[in-house]
């Protein structure tokens, strides 16, 4: 999608550092040296208890698509350092030509729900590979996976209603709106107005038509006339362009109109005003008339919040149309995913782990190769383990809770699980099928049902246990301690 909107290929689509840190590898000899890094996050989005993995599509096309072509090399080779020289000797840029992606990559299906500090993808390779994905990958997990998760909490207040996805005009530029849209019909949706993500995610378009639409006409009446005219299958009127009663008044004129001539009123929208006054009342004229399957949309800066309480004072809303609120992500508009060293292998062939100490607890990375494991009972989902797969197999495995570690659950080896991460590409090549844009979405609906009501609220929302297996446990402690003291000598 990028590369269609920018005609170039995607090699320096990254920071500049990670370039200059490439270099420094490539200059000392260590650009080879194979190291493991982990892409998470550190805290739910919007204050709720889960989040919806999303962008894994698009780090595989990317990956696939990755390289640098000669124009690119040519604008690196013009990049100077502060003594006027150039940044990059011309035998760097020679050997960033002829590089091709030889990472392994494990990653979490798209639409798995994902905790705080689980890695979502897991990136094996020499270190100056690792380094130069840092940005990209970042880049396509983590606003797809706000946007997802944003969608997945609007599902989960409307339950059977229809959600459309109505947010082109306002999102983050032509690619934001693209992404947007694919991430918010995986999260939730079941249909965009964005024709561009029908047509090439293959996503359901729907939509209505606009205020001009009837202030185009000399009375609001002629316009539904027109529309339902020309567009008999497609009628959902706008009805609150002058007086919303009158409106729906009109548009029940139109609908015996449509009956007459076979067809039907499909819906009316309502987009102003008190949608759970106007929604009821419209309900009664509608059902009064005999329009009993005439579906009521509503739009009108509605989140998950407004749906919530349209919801709770009996709005009669069917369907939701939803626009700057999901595609910007408006409460926030950004998901804190991190790319952290997890393990460098030393030249002997042994893994050395690595920690990023901070004063905050929660914000000490984990080390070692990590796989998580999702335990199950037959209610649903009961805690996921994060646990070094070079280290422990366990069948019977101690979990401890990082923040408080006299907290300690046993699992026995009959307790069911799966594994999160799969293999995505071993060595560069594409090991995996990826499943299709309907089988990611239904996979949302499917995690978030074995998951108890209460880590799905909005407010206040109960913490899911995540926890590291106690083998890891240790060595993450024992590194921090060393990394402490070490850092006072
Ligand atoms: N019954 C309701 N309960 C809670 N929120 C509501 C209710 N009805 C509408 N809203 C929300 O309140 C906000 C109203 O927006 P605003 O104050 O701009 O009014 P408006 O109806 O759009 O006015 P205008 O006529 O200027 O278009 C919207 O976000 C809408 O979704
Ligand atoms: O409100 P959103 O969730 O973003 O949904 C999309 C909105 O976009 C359109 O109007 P637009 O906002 O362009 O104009 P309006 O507010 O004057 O209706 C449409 O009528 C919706 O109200
Ligand atoms: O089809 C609609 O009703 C629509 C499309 C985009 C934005 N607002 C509304
Ligand atoms: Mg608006």
């Amino acid at each position: 999608m990028i590369n269609k909107l920018y005609d170039t290929s995607l090699g320096l689509l990254t920071d500049l550092y990670q370039l200059t840190m490439a270099y420094g590898y490539w200059k000392s000899g260590m650009a080879e040296k194979e190291a493991v890094f982990n892409l998470y996050f550190r805290k739910h989005p919007f204050q709720g208890g889960y989040t919806v993995a999303c962008g894994l599509g698009s780090v595989i096309d990317y990956i696939k698509e990755f390289r640098f072509d000669a124009s690119d090399l040519a604008y690196l080779a013009s990049l100077e350092g502060s003594d006027g020289n150039p940044l990059f000797e011309p035998a760097f840029l020679e050997y960033l030509g002829a590089l091709r992606l030889a990472c392994s990559i494990d990653a979490v299906a798209e639409g798995t729900v994902v905790f705080p500090n689980e890695p979502i993808l897991r990136i094996q390779g020499s270190i100056l590979q690792c380094q130069l994905l840092e940005t990209p990958l970042l880049n396509l997990i983590n606003f797809q996976t706000l946007i997802a998760t944003k969608a997945a909490r609007m599902r989960q207040v409307a339950q059977g209603d229809v959600l459309m996805e109505f947010g082109l005009r306002r999102a983050q530029g032509p690619d934001g709106g693209m992404t947007a849209s694919r991430a918010a019909y995986i999260g939730g949706v079941d249909a965009t107005s964005n024709v561009l993500a029908g047509k090439l995610y293959g996503i359901p378009v729907k939509g209505t038509h606009a205020h001009s639409w009837v202030m185009t006409f000399d009375s609001e009446l002629e316009a539904f006339e027109t529309y339902a005219r020309y567009l008999p299958n497609n009628t959902t009127l706008l009805v609150d362009t002058y007086d919303t009663i009158q409106g729906v008044k009109n548009a029940i004129v139109v609908g015996e109109k449509l009956r007459e001539r076979g067809h039907d009123l499909g819906g009316i929208r309502l987009d102003s005003g008190d949608l759970a006054y106007l929604s009821i009342e419209a309900r009664h004229l509608l059902d009064a008339a005999g329009f009993h399957t005439t579906q009521i949309v509503a739009s009108n800066d509605l989140d998950e919040h407004i749906m919530d309480s349209l919801k709770i004072q009996g709005a009669k809303i069917s369907v939701w149309g939803i626009g700057t609120k999901l595609v910007t992500a408006f409460d926030q508009p950004a998901l804190g995913g991190v790319y952290k060293l997890a393990a460098i292998r030393d030249p002997g062939g042994e893994w050395s782990y690595k920690i990023k100490l901070s004063e905050q607890a929660v914000k000490v990375s984990t080390p070692g190769i990590q796989q998580v494991r999702r335990y199950r009972d037959n209610a649903g989902f009961i805690a996921d383990m994060i646990y070094d797969i070079h280290r422990h197999h366990p069948q019977e495995a101690s979990m401890v809770d990082p923040y408080d570690f006299t907290k300690i659950r046993q699992f026995d080896s009959e307790t069911e699980f799966e594994e999160l991460l799969m293999p995505i590409f071993k060595e560069g090549d594409l090991v995996y099928r990826l499943p299709s844009i309907e089988a990611s979405k239904a996979r949302v609906l499917q995690q978030l049902s074995c998951f108890h009501q209460g880590v799905k609220r909005l407010v206040n929302p109960h913490t899911y246990p995540v926890g590291l297996e106690k083998e890891l446990f240790d060595i993450k402690t024992n590194l921090v301690i060393r990394a402490r003291s070490v850092s006072k000598s």
